[in-house]
């Protein structure tokens, strides 16, 4: 078969369901795909065809007498691993999609009953992306994309980040709920507006809520909305999030402070997609993609009995983690110039660059407020001075200000932090010590910065103004 103007073939997009009406069902949600539609009702069948015909998108249900989607689709990854595969499931088999999803085997996930504007988007999401791999692969492969780049406010050019912004947007075409995790101040709302702002739904309203923020009741009105009448206070009638997210996305940061009593409520909504304000048994469906995030571990929670273990996995179906940014590398300076642009225009300043020793201190640095408290020192710093380069004395000042925000997460407060790298860095002889041979006291200087960084060499030799080898090269003559 050919296309409209006769240069090349129609992908085929191949479907795959036991149940007859469905298959029916999906041929007419598809009918305007510009694809060749290919079904059968049996996934045995659909393999037979795969061994000689390559499916460019294949769309799978789950729950098969023969073979499930997972296995099918993992058959046909090892035929065709370019083609694009999609699975079709109603709220089971949670922990084998999951599975399927984090090995590659499939790439969208959809829930039955499906919108049919959300399958039309992913179908053709699935087809445009096929054509683009078929393009690169008659262009020698796919560039990997690198360099620093900023993805919905988020800069970022360390590897792990950029594979966080590639599960983003393989995430944009499903309703599955999508689980952040990541240390406080590590961008985890950052990250779900982006997963929001990506997906199909990103004209839908985006609402963001933190459970940590509401007393059990304020919480549950919060999220049910209530009628009047229906507690005391009550005086009037009052929507509720879960209404007002329509079908957009669902925010709920810090999720494990919500009580035992509406995780129960919780878990209702995300399996049968349905709630009541309080005060009524109106039933009302629940439509949006829920987004939830943690910055302790839920796991833990799951262990301690404080979490819901079939709520976490309801929530947990796409897991995103987010580094904290001692981790990030060279990710660090960059977001720290990135701010100092921001807060330069925001100020009327005209900081152009650090110096070599401010680097220093901001790489050398936990950082256990994250980005908030990095994006906080660079601000406060950028007003209480001027000129055009950032000296170390200038961070450590602002980053003193910042100290007792941050010293319940950080048990040594970042001043001593900083004393201590200038300590270790520029050992103090007191007048009675006997002096010592060179080699000793920069061996004790080498020693203590080691100590300090605990054992990271790198760390230490940033702190002592030589290169790491030079420490190496030290250690062995000693
Ligand atoms: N990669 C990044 N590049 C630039 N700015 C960032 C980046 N990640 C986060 N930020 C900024 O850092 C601050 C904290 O981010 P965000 O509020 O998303 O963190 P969080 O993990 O949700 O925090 P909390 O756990 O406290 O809720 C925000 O001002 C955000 O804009």
């Amino acid at each position: 078969m050919e296309n409209d103007n006769n240069t090349s073939p129609l992908p085929i997009l191949l479907l795959v369901d036991d149940d007859i009406n469905i298959l029916q069902a999906l041929k007419r949600a598809l009918h305007s795909v510009q694809a060749t539609i290919i079904d059968f009702n049996s996934p045995l069948a659909a393999l037979e065809y795969c061994q000689v015909n390559q499916p460019d998108v294949i769309i799978s249900d789950q729950q098969m007498p023969e073979m499930n989607g997972c296995e099918l689709l993992e058959h046909i990854k090892k035929r065709w691993p370019n083609s694009q595969r999609i699975i079709l499931s109603a709220y089971q088999d949670f922990d084998l999609i999951s599975a399927a999803f984090s090995s590659g085997v499939v790439e969208k996930y959809i829930c039955k009953p499906w919108i049919n504007k959300e399958l039309k988007f992913v179908v053709d999401k699935a087809l445009s992306r096929q054509k683009n791999i078929s393009v690169s692969a008659t262009n020698d492969g796919n560039v990997p994309v690198t360099g620093l780049i900023n993805f919905h406010g988020m800069v970022a050019e360390d590897e792990s980040m950029h594979e966080l912004f590639d599960s983003i947007r393989h995430a944009s075409s499903t309703n599955a709920p999508i689980f952040i995790t990541g240390e406080t101040g590590t961008g985890k709302e950052l990250v779900a507006k982006a997963c929001h702002y990506e997906s199909y739904h990103k004209d839908q309203p985006f609402i963001a809520v933190n459970c940590a923020n509401f007393s059990e009741n304020l919480m549950e009105s919060q999220l049910f909305g209530h009628t009047k009448g229906a507690f005391t206070g009550a005086i009037s009638n009052q929507e509720g999030l879960f209404s007002a997210a329509k079908q957009g996305s669902l925010f709920l940061d810090e999720i494990t402070t919500l009580s035992k009593p509406l995780q129960a409520k919780l878990l209702r909504v995300v399996q049968e997609r349905e709630f009541s304000p309080l005060g009524t048994n109106e039933v009302i469906k629940f439509h949006a993609q829920i987004i939830s995030a943690s910055s302790n571990s839920i796991g833990q929670s799951v262990i301690n009995g404080d979490f819901r273990e079939d709520l976490y996995y309801r929530l947990n179906v796409i897991t995103m983690a987010l580094p904290p940014l001692r981790e990030r590398g060279g990710d660090l300076v960059h977001i720290a110039s990135f701010f100092l642009k921001k807060y330069n225009k925001v100020e009327y300043k005209h900081f152009k660059k650090f110096s070599r020793n401010a680097i220093q201190i901001i790489c050398s640095y936990d950082w256990p407020g994250n980005i908030r408290q990095l994006e906080n020192v660079i601000h406060g710093m950028v007003i209480l001075n001027s000129g055009e380069q950032i000296t170390s004395e200038m961070i450590i000042k602002s980053l003193s200000t910042t100290v007792r925000s941050y010293s319940a997460i950080q048990p040594t407060s970042p001043i001593e932090n900083i004393k201590n790298i200038y300590s270790a860095a520029k050992p103090q002889v007191s007048q009675n010590t006997a002096i010592q041979p060179l080699w000793q006291v920069e061996k004790q200087a080498i020693e203590a910065a080691v100590l300090h960084c605990q054992g990271n060499i790198p760390k230490a030799a940033a702190l002592l103004e030589v290169s790491p080898s030079t420490i190496y090269r030290k250690k062995l003559n000693w």
